[in-house]
This record gives C-alpha cells, sequence and structure tokens, in this order.
C-alpha cells in the first residue's frame, strides 16, 4: 500500500532550513492499522502530506497505492482518503448534501453518490445529524463527518492527520470505535497520526515512532514495550535500611533488571514483572527484609519514548521547536 524510501522534506526560507522529514524508509501493508507517533513538530504532518501528494519530497521515493506520489499524482490521490488537521467539513452545507457533492467532485452519479452518502452517515452514526448544518455540529460529530467526506470514494486507503486532537475523552473514544468499525467493515488500511499514546496504543496495531523527522522504532504496541521498557516493580519497606539492602539482592535475582532506591523505597524496571514478583518478595522474605507494599506498573509508549530518547514524549510536545528553528543534525 505505501512504501517510502529515504523520503525527505527540507522547508527553506532565506534565513534557515527546516529538516522536517529526514529519510524515511516506511512499508504498510493493505490492511493494516498503523499510528505514526511523535511529538509536536518531529514530521508526522509533513510525511503524511507528502504521501496523499499535496507536498513535494525533497528527496527520496514514495509508491502510495501502486502509484508514485510525484509523477502519478492523480492516480495517487483517486485512490486514498485524506482528513487533515482541523475541520474539513463547509460550515453551510448539510452534512448530507455535503457528502454528495464529494461523491460527484469523484465522479459517482447522484444516485450512487446518494446512497453513499446514506450509507456512510449510518456507519458513522451521523444519521440524525444529516440534515443539519455542519456549523451546528459537536466537534465528535465534525470529526466523523470529516471522515465521511474522506470516505466517500471507497478508498482502500485512508489518513487521518491527528484525528482526535481537540475532542474530550468521550468523544475520543467515539471515535476510535468508529475507526475500528470502518475498519472492520470495509478492510480499509488506516494510516493515522497522532501524538496522543493512549491513543497509539489502543487504536494501531503497529506504532511508527517519529522524533525528529527520523524513524526511531517500528513495531505493535506490545513489541515496543517489551523491547525497549520493562515492567515497573515499585516495593514500599517499613524501614530505609531495609530498601537499601535489599536493592543489591533483587538485583542479584532479578536478571536483566534495572534499580534504584529513593527513601524507603525500591523500583525495578524488569520485563515479565508479575511474573518475577512473587519470586521477589519470597526471597526477601526469606532474608528478614519483609516488603510492606508492592506495585507493578505496566509499561506506557510513554516509558518506550523516554527510553528510545531520554526526552518523554508529553515533555518533548511541551517544548516543540518553532516553525522556524533548525534542527540539530
Ligand atoms: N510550510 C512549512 N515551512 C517551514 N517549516 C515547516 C512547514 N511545515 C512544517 N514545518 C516545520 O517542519 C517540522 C515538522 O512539522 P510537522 O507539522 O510535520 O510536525 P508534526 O509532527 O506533524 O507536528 P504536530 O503534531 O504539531 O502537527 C516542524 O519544525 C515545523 O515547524
Amino acid at each position: 500500500m505505501i512504501h517510502t524510501s529515504a523520503l525527505t522534506k527540507h522547508f527553506t526560507s532565506r534565513k534557515s532550513t527546516v529538516e522536517a522529514v529526514r529519510g524515511i524508509d516506511l512499508r504498510v501493508e493493505a490492511g493494516e492499522m498503523v499510528a505514526i507517533l511523535g511529538p509536536n513538530g518531529a514530521g508526522k504532518s509533513t510525511t503524511l502530506r507528502m504521501l496523499t501528494t499535496l507536498l513535494p519530497p525533497t528527496s527520496g521515493t514514495a509508491r502510495v497505492v501502486g502509484f508514485d506520489v510525484r509523477t502519478q499524482p492523480r492516480e495517487v490521490r483517486a485512490r486514498i482518503g485524506y482528513v487533515g488537521q482541523g475541520t474539513g467539513s463547509g460550515y453551510n452545507q448539510r452534512g448530507r448534501d455535503e457528502l454528495v457533492t464529494q461523491g460527484r467532485a469523484y465522479g459517482l452519479d447522484t444516485a450512487t453518490a446518494r446512497s453513499r452518502a446514506a450509507e456512510l452517515l449510518a456507519s458513522l452514526d451521523l444519521e440524525s445529524v444529516a440534515d443539519r448544518r455542519s456549523s451546528s455540529l459537536s466537534g465528535g460529530q465534525k470529526r466523523r463527518l470529516d471522515i465521511a467526506l474522506g470516505l466517500v470514494h471507497t478508498p482502500p486507503l485512508l489518513f487521518l492527520d491527528e484525528p482526535s486532537t481537540g475532542l474530550d475523552p468521550q468523544n475520543r473514544a467515539n471515535l476510535h470505535e468508529h475507526i475500528r468499525r470502518l475498519r472492520a467493515d470495509h478492510d480499509t488500511t488506516i494510516v493515522f497520526t497522532t501524538h496522543y499514546l493512549d491513543e497509539a496504543d489502543q487504536l494501531a496495531e503497529r506504532v511508527v515512532v517519529i522524533d525528529h523527522g527520523r524513524i526511531i522504532a517500528d513495531a505493535s504496541p506490545e513489541q515496543l514495550k517489551a523491547e525497549y521498557a520493562g515492567d515497573r516493580i515499585t516495593l514500599t519497606f517499613d524501614r530505609e535500611d531495609d530498601a537499601a539492602a535489599a536493592l543489591p539482592r533483587l538485583l542479584g535475582i532479578a536478571a536483566g533488571a534495572r534499580g534504584e532506591r529513593t527513601g524507603p523505597q525500591v523500583v525495578l524496571e524488569i520485563d515479565g514483572g508479575s511474573r518475577i514478583a512473587p519470586k521477589l518478595l519470597r526471597e526477601l522474605d526469606e532474608t528478614g527484609l519483609p516488603v510492606a507494599a508492592v506495585e507493578i506498573v505496566r509499561p506506557t509508549l510513554d516509558d518506550v519514548f523516554l527510553n528510545l530518547t531520554g526526552r518523554s514524549l508529553r515533555d518533548a510536545a511541551a517544548t516543540a521547536r518553532p516553525a522556524n528553528q533548525e534542527i540539530p543534525a
């Protein structure tokens, strides 16, 4: 469905050059649901805009649905859906009319465009608001209408740029449900960008992590967590001395674990935490260092990002570079 090789985009102005995307090699197969995850300014939208023919690459190649984005943009556009950031739906039209107009623009006859509009309105749960003007829809409804607009021509591949930005958690969960259903019902390949960790974790089967315009990891959420972050076991002791004595013993028992002590607490990072925890507790008890409380936390994609880059994705988002600043190599 997608095959890129060394895909690169530089934005050059008189003052500086922004290396927004720096040599991305990406393959997406039919039927996949892929999240492109990264902080603000990582190059997610720029990548998507190149894949959807909206921006010409500076160098490198990209084939999308079998066609070259640079030399065959029309063929690509006819076969993809793209839902950009912010709302794409107009304000004065009614949702149903907008869908029919979009269908006609894609070359469907009126009857086909109408039936396609009805089908999409039903599958995105928009029937009750289909005859209201888009300006009166809620944020979640508008976003779903945007997605319906992107699907009018039944594309095998749908791109969503930050689909749930600006939605509250309930609307976000609802949108996720619709995206899952679309995927299940129509077998659409879906590529979406996000900086929400939970969105990538819950919705995608594969997460491509990008930072500073490069892919730094590419695997399922579970594989990423297993490879780049361990479970975190927090053991609390009654006395600081016990915690200090326990740490070297724990590291001796739990091969490959990393650990540190803060006051009466020891935190261990290790794979398979819930399997090894009973053994640790038993051994500590036998050596006269009883544990007062234990907590095991599964890693998040933020832990993965932290271990990969030394920064938290949340912090990275907060300190995103301004648009015209050059990115160090
Ligand atoms: N038209 C442009 N001219 C100059 N710089 C640009 C342009 N578009 C994007 N950039 C810069 O390229 C870098 C990557 O931007 P991009 O929008 O792709 O990031 P992103 O990961 O999608 O971020 P966000 O999550 O905020 O949308 C940023 O430094 C951005 O400021």
